[in-house]
């Protein structure tokens, strides 16, 4: 039984921690009166709940049709042309619209026009929310020496000389290939120097420059570190000089770091790395939102035996060589990731029934933002004056649709221009992918990306196609024609939309966040491929995965893909199932054994916890970003090999018990764990079953609803 306490508003039963929050945090400053807000969100909800339940409505009748589509066809083989048909007589599939060009206006640059990492963080975390927001610039010296790239990370406790000098060649290397000099190489400069012709270098006791002086920004002085910054592809780095620096000090020129500039956005996520299941919690989540757009959000925690303050980081003053000042954003321009259509929250009620979770994070996130809009000089976001907002897991242009209208009336309610409100499109489900075009046609006003969300796309690909037979493993799914047909279309589609210049056409997450190695050479592949920006789960890996777009060009290589015929929809649409090439036992009872542990490493925590968003390790040790997205795909594959028979509900139920002692002792450590064995019977373990047990019966194969009720369920229990 809830405890919430409410309070009315305009016929809203709202509950009284969030309207408190509301009137006296969210809205002073923004020139929005409560009583409008309240009685706009009743005209939203008023407006918008019955058309929200219909679209939720049409995606299980078209799920309905799809599988008994399948059950019919039983082992027939695959007929790509009457699936199409079929898809295209339940519409499924909407007809393709005319040649288009997306109309966004008012787009900061680093969306629009420069190419770089886009960062994600749980933005119910303030410290890393901070730091997200911070990871504007980041140190390559820190992230090389700090990661796996130098070879297995350091154990820690002072400097290794030889780890720190293999860091310097490979960073001059770096600037050998970015910033090469008329002679030499910067790993032999002896000593730097600005003059009002640019960056001067000392070589073998010659005096050289950049090959292309106009490289040279300028100088920025911080303390006794002097700043020569520079910039290629529209990106800067900052060369750090300081003699008195330990580093420096051991550098002939006085290098002491070289800083990327590294996360040029950010997405604070209120979606799938955040446990936020009531009002309590989505106060929390909206808090933090609300300061970074006040810009006055502040966190104090303790490491390393010190507490430390963390804020938002100032704008970088750099002095032209030609006397001007340049300002460079301190900080990554801010997005927000709304939930989707689909959960609903008892935060606000009208008529005795919960209400849209993503009406509440449009109407609570943009009113955050308006004290950013507000605001003429500090700590602000968008120069452009635009509120950013990524929306998830939207199924077809029909939802696509809707938010826009949603975001309108928002913007009525809110006193905004029309279309202040941009809208980044997660190309994550499988009716949005097939339908892409449309899809960015229904926004084509706000539009300012699209991402390939390949991790909810996955679970959303076993889920469509449950009922067309057993799916093929991870491997197998990797190398899958639909995923390759589906990143290209859409980045093919994206500039057949007129995105160049515009609009971000983005990829997915690096899930390995201790495999940076790896990622750096695997990750170049998202810029070569024509996205101007790729998601990275941490600031180091921002940092490092900044440099493959010094390495590429994007807008060259989207100028090279324009025209490019868009791989046929066929291909998209043909799931990869495992047909005459079965896996073998082993290989089918590992993936259950390495889901399992999956699945459990991560409710366990978001239930007990409520952590949204966690490092869990694989059968391989290898450590995993888990968030709920990842879940989606274990607990589908779990599901899909149950309902065709690959595999049991004993061996499962076997592997969930065998890999939840694993989870323990992989916890041992946490005080405030809660062990899920011996007993079994905790909230974690039964989100667990719901998850694969109940997982063909999940709406579109979402985790949400299942972890949302265990979690108020260890909530209740806890409290
Ligand atoms: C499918 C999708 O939807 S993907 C999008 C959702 N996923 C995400 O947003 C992933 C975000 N990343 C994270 O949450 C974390 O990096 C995790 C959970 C993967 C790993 O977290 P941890 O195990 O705590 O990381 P680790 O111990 O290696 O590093 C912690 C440090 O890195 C920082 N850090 C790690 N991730 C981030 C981040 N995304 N943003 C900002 N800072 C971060 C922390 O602030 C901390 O530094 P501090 O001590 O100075 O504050
Ligand atoms: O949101 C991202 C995804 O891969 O899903
Ligand atoms: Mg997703």
């Amino acid at each position: 039984m809830s405890d919430t306490a409410y309070t009315t508003r305009h016929g809203l039963e709202v509950a009284t921690e969030f309207a408190t929050f509301v009137e006296n945090q969210l809205l002073p400053g923004t020139g929005v009166e409560a009583d409008r807000f309240w009685s706009g969100y009743a005209e939203l909800l008023n407006d918008f709940v019955g058309e929200n339940r219909d679209l939720l409505a049409r995606r299980e009748e078209l799920q309905t049709k799809i599988d008994e589509w399948h059950k019919a066809r039983g082992n027939q083989e695959w007929d790509a042309s009457a699936y199409r048909d079929f898809l295209t007589r339940i519409g499924y599939l909407v007809p393709e619209p005319a040649a288009f060009a997306i109309d966004n206006g008012n787009v900061d640059p680093e969306i629009a026009s420069v190419a770089g990492p886009q960062l994600v963080v749980p933005v119910s975390n303030a410290r890393f929310a901070l730091n997200a927001a911070n990871a504007r610039w980041g140190s390559l010296y820190d992230a090389a020496y700090g990661s796996d790239v130098m070879g297995p990370p350091p154990a820690g406790g002072g400097i290794d000389p030889a780890r720190r000098d293999k860091v310097v060649v490979w960073a001059a290397k770096f600037l050998d290939d970015t910033f090469p000099l008329t002679f030499g190489s910067h790993a032999d400069v002896t000593g730097y120097r600005a003059d009002p012709d640019g960056l001067h270098a000392t070589v073998d006791g010659k005096d050289v420059a950049l090959k292309d002086p106009s490289a040279f920004v300028g100088t920025r002085q911080a303390g006794k570190d002097t700043g020569y910054v520079l910039r290629h592809n529209g990106l800067h780095v900052e060369l750090v000089i300081n003699s008195d620096h330990p580093i420096g000090a051991a550098s002939k020129s006085g290098l002491r770091d070289v800083v990327m500039e590294a996360a040029l956005t950010a997405i604070q996520d209120c979606e799938d790395s955040v446990a936020a299941v009531d009002a309590e919690d989505k106060v929390g989540v909206y808090a933090n939102w609300l300061g970074l757009m006040k810009g006055d959000l502040t966190e104090s925690f303790d490491k390393g035996g010190k507490t430390m303050t963390r804020r938002l980081a100032d704008d970088r003053i750099i002095s032209a060589p030609d006397g001007s000042t340049v300002i460079l954003p301190g900080r990554a321009l801010l997005l927000v990731r709304n939930v989707g259509h689909l959960m609903t929250t008892d935060a606000v009620k009208l008529n005795g029934q919960e209400t849209p979770e993503g009406l509440m994070d449009a109407m609570v996130t943009v009113a955050a933002a308006i004290h950013d809009l507000n605001r003429s000089e500090g700590l602000g976001n968008s120069r452009a004056g635009s509120v950013y907002v990524v929306k998830p897991k939207m199924h077809g242009p029909d939802e696509a649709a809707f938010a826009d209208r949603v975001f309108t009336k928002v913007e009525q309610v809110l006193g905004l221009p029309q279309n202040t409100v941009k809208l980044g499109l997660m190309d994550e489900e499988r009716r949005t992918s097939a339908n892409l075009a449309a899809s960015i046609n229904a926004i084509r006003n706000r539009i300012v990306f699209i991402n390939t969300g390949f991790l909810d796309r996955t679970g959303d690909e076993i889920h469509t196609s449950m009922q067309a037979g057993a799916f093929v493993g991870r491997d197998g799914m990797r190398q899958a024609g639909w995923l390759s047909a589906y990143e290209d279309r859409n980045v093919l589609i994206g500039l057949a939309a007129g995105m160049r210049g515009k609009a971000q056409i983005g990829k997915g997450m690096w899930a390995k966040p201790d495999a940076l190695a790896e990622m750096l050479q695997v990750k170049i592949g998202h810029p070569k491929a024509g996205a101007n920006t790729a998601w990275v789960p941490s600031p180091t890996a921002a940092t490092l995965h900044a440099m493959h777009y010094h390495m590429v060009n994007v807008a060259d290589v989207q100028d090279q893909l324009a025209g490019k015929p868009v791989p046929d929809l066929d291909i998209l649409l043909t799931p990869a199932l495992v047909g005459d090439t079965p896996m073998s036992r082993e290989d089918i009872l590992r993936e259950v054994d390495n889901s399992c542990q999956g699945i459990l490493g991560y409710v366990v925590r978001w239930v007990d916890q409520g952590i949204g968003c966690s490092k869990v390790p694989d059968i391989d040790d290898v450590q995993l970003m888990e968030d709920r997205a990842t879940c989606r795909i274990s607990a589908q594959y779990m599901a899909n090999w149950l309902e065709q028979g690959l595999i049991t509900k004993d061996q499962v139920q076997d592997a969930l018990r065998r890999m939840a002692a694993k989870v323990d002792s992989q916890n041992a450590g946490d005080p405030n764990y809660f062990p899920m064995a011996p007993d079994f019977d905790g909230p974690a373990f039964k989100a667990a079953e719901d998850l694969i047990f109940t997982g063909t019966k999940q709406p579109s194969g979402y985790t949400e609803p299942a972890l949302h009720a265990r979690r108020k369920e260890a909530k209740a229990l806890r409290r």
